[in-house]
């Protein structure tokens, strides 16, 4: 049976990765003021699978982007350990999403000119510590695809291929938004397979938005936004794997 209990730091891992404090997001549109986000503040762990829940406007695309440095609050902070990545200016924030951010969409965003490899490659070639691209195709079951471009893959197949080009530079964080949004039912649950393969085999933390309630039951925690406030935040008890779920 699937239990929830209310949040409580993993045991050992009282440091978070990243924190968010206290932040909102205000967007002007005209005379009118969208508020995305209200006074949202959240921990995450090392090696922790979290699930952004939420419904269609609650916030979750807003958060992940500020804590992927692609967007910055209208106020409040968020570090990463122990610096305040809302203070680090352009060029830090530039340093700090090539090297520990990994990003994966619901469309893979993959360069159709390119071979798989040659997608990963764009990634390994200006990171410090990257694996050997072929190794990240591997990764993610696609060794025998290296070749190919996105055109001769399937969905599934380039939604893999972009999940080896977020992790082939060993981000500490992966943020995945929609992952499965785009797939069918037996593909999304590939596609969660290898997030999960990658959370535990290369201990990354891993972030992933959806709509879908089940799916927050491959996570350690869930955090439920609700118009744009933190509604809930839970851990999982009776973990399951992808293959378990079913929706
Ligand atoms: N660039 C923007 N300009 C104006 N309003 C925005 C902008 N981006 C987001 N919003 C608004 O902020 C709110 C939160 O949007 P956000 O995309 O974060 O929600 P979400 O939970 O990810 O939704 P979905 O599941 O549909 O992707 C929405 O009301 C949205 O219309």
């Amino acid at each position: 049976m699937h239990i929830l209990t209310h949040d409580e730091p993993e045991p050992g891992a009282d440091t978070p990765l990243l924190r968010v404090d206290d932040i909102s997001k205000e967007y002007a549109m005209g005379e009118m003021t969208v508020t995305a986000l209200r006074h949202v503040s959240a921990e995450f762990y090392r090696g922790e699978l979290v699930v952004l829940l939420g419904t269609s406007g609650s916030g979750k695309s807003t958060l992940l982007n500020i804590i992927g440095g692609l967007d910055s609050p209208s106020s409040g902070r968020v570090f990463f350990r122990d610096r305040e990545i809302t203070a680090a200016g352009e060029e830090g924030l530039t340093a700090f999403r090539r090297e520990s951010i990994g990003f994966v969409f619901q469309f893979y965003n993959l360069i159709s000119s390119l071979t798989a490899l040659e997608n990963v490659q764009l990634v390994t070639e200006i990171a410090s510590n990257p694996m050997r691209p072929e190794e990240a195709l591997d990764l993610v079951g696609l060794g025998d695809r290296l070749n190919h471009f996105p055109a001769q893959l399937s969905g599934g197949e380039q939604q893999r291929v972009a999940i080896a080009r977020a992790v082939a530079k060993k981000p500490e964080l992966l943020l995945c938004d929609e992952p499965t949004g785009a797939l069918d039912y037996e593909t999304g649950k590939v596609v969660l397979e290898v997030l999960k393969d990658v959370n535990e085999g290369l201990g990354t933390t891993t972030l992933v938005i959806t709509h879908n309630v089940s799916i927050s039951r491959m996570s350690d925690r869930v955090i439920r936004l609700r118009s744009g406030s933190v509604a809930d935040v839970e851990r999982t008890v009776g973990k399951l794997s992808p293959a378990q779920l079913s929706w």
